[in-house]
């Protein structure tokens, strides 16, 4: 059996709503359940083969979204969360119950702060934005995926519409490195 990618790719690709304004992501837990309320869809949500985003059981990839911070709050107990990693510079806060990450974000100097990253599956509610691309496809080589299988990774990506790259895809690459060069006063800011 081919090996699952994420669930939300494996069987095609569904088309997001482009009137859709928000909705609530929950954690795993059967009880007392972390709330995040988004107060609008998502922006650039792409397949993560990171080894530090959340991914569900089983599947290769994460799923993974930004929307600006102001437009989050965490709404139902906040005090289950926890931060994986104080080092990254996506904070990333993690469910203590069952390990989800309800929220990530940069308190860092960092081109994307302001950006809080959001896994849209942890909702019930239909119409978040698909996934536009593949991000950091060779970076599940890192964590064991043998590489003999990555050309069929690649493909299936591609039959679903989605490009891949093995850093973010070109438009975010060229923002961080606008910001970058502004930073060091090699461009206007
Ligand atoms: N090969 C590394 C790559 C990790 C990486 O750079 N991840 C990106 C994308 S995460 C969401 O798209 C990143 O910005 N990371 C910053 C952070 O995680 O704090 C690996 O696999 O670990
Ligand atoms: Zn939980
Ligand atoms: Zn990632």
């Amino acid at each position: 059996m081919a090996p699952s990618i994420h669930p939300l790719i494996d069987n095609g690709i569904t088309k997001g709503s482009e009137s859709f304004t928000g909705g609530t992501l929950s954690c795993l837990c059967d009880t007392d359940k972390v709330e995040v309320t988004l107060g609008s869809n998502v922006l650039h949500n792409h397949a993560c083969g990171c080894s530090k985003c959340w991914k569900p059981e089983g599947a290769l990839f994460s799923v993974v979204a930004v929307i600006p911070r102001d437009l989050l709050s965490v709404t139902a107990n906040e005090s289950k969360l926890s931060i994986v990693d104080e080092s990254a510079a996506i904070q990333r806060h993690a469910c203590t119950g069952c390990g989800t990450h309800l929220y990530g974000r940069i308190e860092k100097e960092h081109p994307f702060k302001g950006l809080d990253f959001v896994h849209v599956e942890l909702s019930s509610e239909k119409g978040w934005q698909e996934p536009q691309f593949a991000a950091f496809v060779s970076s599940i080589i890192e964590q064991g995926f043998d590489p003999k299988g990555i050309d069929a990774i690649r493909g299936k990506f591609k039959s679903v519409g989605l490009e891949t790259y093995d850093a973010l895809s070109p438009p975010l690459m060229d923002a961080i490195a606008t910001w970058t060069a502004q930073k060091a006063g090699k461009l206007p800011s």
